[in-house]
């Protein structure tokens, strides 16, 4: 049997200011990080370590990573950074509020854009300041790959092809993983775990900062998942 560990970042500054986030590379907030070093001491007590961790290119899971790694005294383990495990791209919500955008556009809209897995949010255009072809840790990205907006069917087909080329291999050589993510990228990869329908992921809500563990068979098919307390 094989595990491996998932955890959404902690809370981020737009997490508290209820804004969309997206690909925005807003800090963890004061409770991020303390949602984090409670993770780090949940792991601790069930005795957890890891050999190779995988996170994104957006600081929230990156920091939740290191807190995490650094109170296990782990942080010499093989990290590998990857836009494919960023948050879903918002496009041109990114950086509203939440709820003033709902005011505006109504709830029943707002809910689509936020949990229906073919609705797509407003694109942004390439001028806009948020496109991340204007940022320097996307340049390697072709034009296909930047996205302007991403539903979750997007995100998915951008983690899965990652799971199976870079992570499937490190579980299939019995290495200890542990993935620092986001709400929309784990939600990817528990729709393809779980074998959710696009019905069954939209109530899939993957809360801050705690470990979710998948036990995996041996061809990585899901045993039972659970969060550590
Ligand atoms: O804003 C975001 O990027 C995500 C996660 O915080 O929000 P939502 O839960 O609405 O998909």
């Amino acid at each position: 049997m094989k595990k491996i560990v998932l955890i959404r970042h902690g809370q981020s500054i737009y997490n508290l200011e209820n804004r969309f986030t997206g690909w925005t590379d807003v800090d963890l907030s004061e409770n991020g990080y303390q949602e984090a070093k409670k993770a780090a001491a949940i792991l601790k007590k069930h005795d957890y370590n890891f050999d190779i961790a995988f996170t994104s290119v957006l600081k929230r899971a990156i920091k939740t990573l290191h807190i995490i790694l650094e109170d296990l005294d782990h942080l010499w383990i093989p990290e590998h950074k990857t836009w494919h495990l960023n948050e879903r791209f918002y496009g041109a919500l990114q950086g509203l509020n939440k709820e003033e955008t709902a005011k505006k556009y109504g709830d029943e809209q707002v809910h689509k854009w936020r949990r229906d897995p073919d609705e797509e949010p407003p694109q942004l255009t390439k001028e806009d300041e948020r496109y991340p072809g204007n940022d320097l840790r996307y340049q390697n990205l072709t034009p296909e790959q930047l996205p302007l907006s991403e539903n979750l069917a997007d995100t998915i087909a951008r983690v899965l092809p990652y799971w199976n080329e870079s992570i499937v291999p490190a579980i299939s050589k019995n290495e200890k993983v542990i993935i620092a993510a986001h709400g929309n990228s784990l939600r990817a990869l528990i729709k393809y775990l779980d074998q959710l329908s696009n019905e069954e992921v939209t109530a899939v809500e993957i809360p801050t900062g705690i470990p979710l563990v998948y036990e995996l068979d041996d061809d990585l098919k899901k045993i039972r998942h659970y969060y550590l307390e």
